[in-house]
């Protein structure tokens, strides 16, 4: 199976810009989601690899195949791509048969009869539905149609898998087998699968890479765990999971630390800096509940921890932790623990790993910008 390599794809519909000059290169083999809210560019990006839109500029090759390059004009039909598509809406043919829905791309290539009889019980036994050829769409529950629809990308043996949103339709407990029957079924076929999801937790357990995207452009390209622990960036880390931004300014900065006073409470806090920090910069300081404790006023406190004076406001006890809001100056932060019954004044500790620090977030997206909000 070959790479997929986009390069400085951009799209524009009537003077607006949504995509900005896109760059990205998946590996063979790999499941690849493109990952971000609503509006961000992923379907697009998936229809410029399709050959459903064709990009303002830009270029996209699989393997040593190019099939978009403005520079030479170079625009292949979706037709002669050879991609395997499958949309959120199975888009079934409601009066064809499950093996005659398999037929209709193969029919367009122009393959014998005898050869379509064969692949088509092949693509329907690798979804395990050869038992049910001759039934149509509407005799098929929601998760077995949308297993025919990927049956139906896969049966012409395309190079590549593009997925929009495939298990959407499906109810939550549904989804959630349907997310590790794909997966399996992805990495035992090894084919290289571009999967689109605004769904973080779906793009979390099934990828091998991640591209977060906003508003057209892509904010960091990792594997989940890395995405998780280490977001690129303040908006990045709002979007995947939950966290506390607080504002602040650097003090003083000096050999990969830096004295940071936060604008809520006027404390000053020393954190470990990645990036080059200088005094007088806008910062977000940012850290995730759950790698966060509380403790009470008088406790004795670990070295090399961040202590934050606050007060507990609500208690929620979701079965598997507590859940608390916790008043800082005029913000709220969220914790979670699973030691319940803490009320009144605590310390809030932040080890010092758990701090990740932020230019002052620049969020262009209206989502992402009210995701923060709830902890600011
Ligand atoms: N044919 C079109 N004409 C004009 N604008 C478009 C067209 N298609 C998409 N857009 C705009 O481009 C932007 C990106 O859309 P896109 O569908 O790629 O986002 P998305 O991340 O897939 O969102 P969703 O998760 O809601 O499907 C949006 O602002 C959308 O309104």
């Amino acid at each position: 199976m070959p790479d997929v390599a986009v390069k400085n794809l951009r799209k524009d519909f009537g003077g607006v810009t949504v995509l900005h000059e896109v760059s990205f290169t998946i590996r063979d083999g790999e499941f690849f989601t493109l990952l971000g809210p609503s509006g961000c560019g992923k379907s697009t990006t998936l229809s410029c690899l399709a050959g459903l839109e064709q990009p303002t500029s830009g270029s996209i090759a699989v393997g040593d195949t190019v099939l978009v390059d403005d520079s030479s004009n170079k625009f292949v039909p979706p037709e002669e791509r050879n991609l395997g598509m499958v949309f959120q809406s199975y888009a079934l043919w409601p009066h064809m048969t499950l093996a005659e829905n398999l037929a209709m791309p193969l029919n367009i290539r122009k393959v014998s009869k005898a050869e379509q009889k064969t692949l088509i019980h092949d693509a329907l036994e690798k979804v395990g539905l050869a038992h049910l050829a001759h039934r149509y769409p509407h005799q098929l529950s929601g998760g077995q149609q949308q297993r025919v629809a990927l049956a139906r990308a896969l049966v012409y043996s395309p190079k590549v898998l593009l997925l929009d949103e495939p298990l959407s339709n499906l109810d939550a407990k549904l989804r959630e087998q349907a997310r590790i029957w794909l997966k399996r079924l992805q990495s035992e076929l090894g084919i290289t699968t571009v999967y689109v999801t605004h769904d973080q937790e779906e793009a979390l357990a099934m990828s091998d890479r991640i591209a977060v995207m906003s508003n057209g452009h892509m904010l960091q390209v990792a594997p989940p765990h890395e995405i998780y622990e280490r977001p690129a960036t303040a908006e990045v880390a709002a979007f995947i999971g939950r966290s506390n931004f607080i504002d602040g300014t650097v003090l003083a900065a000096h050999g990969g630390a830096a004295t940071v006073r936060l604008e809520e409470s006027g404390e000053t806090i020393n954190v470990a800096v990645s990036e080059q920090a200088t005094t007088g910069d806008l910062v977000t300081v940012a850290f995730r509940p759950e790698k966060v404790f509380l403790t009470n006023r008088g406790a004795e406190l670990p070295a090399a921890a961040i202590v934050l004076n606050a007060d507990i406001i609500t208690t929620s006890y979701v079965g598997s932790r507590y859940e608390y809001d916790l008043k800082y100056g005029s913000k709220t932060l969220l914790v979670d623990s699973t030691t319940g019954g803490l009320t009144g004044a605590v310390r809030l500790v932040v080890p010092a790993e758990a701090v990740r620090l932020y230019p002052r977030a620049n969020v262009v997206s209206k989502d992402v910008a009210e995701l923060m909000a709830v902890t600011h």
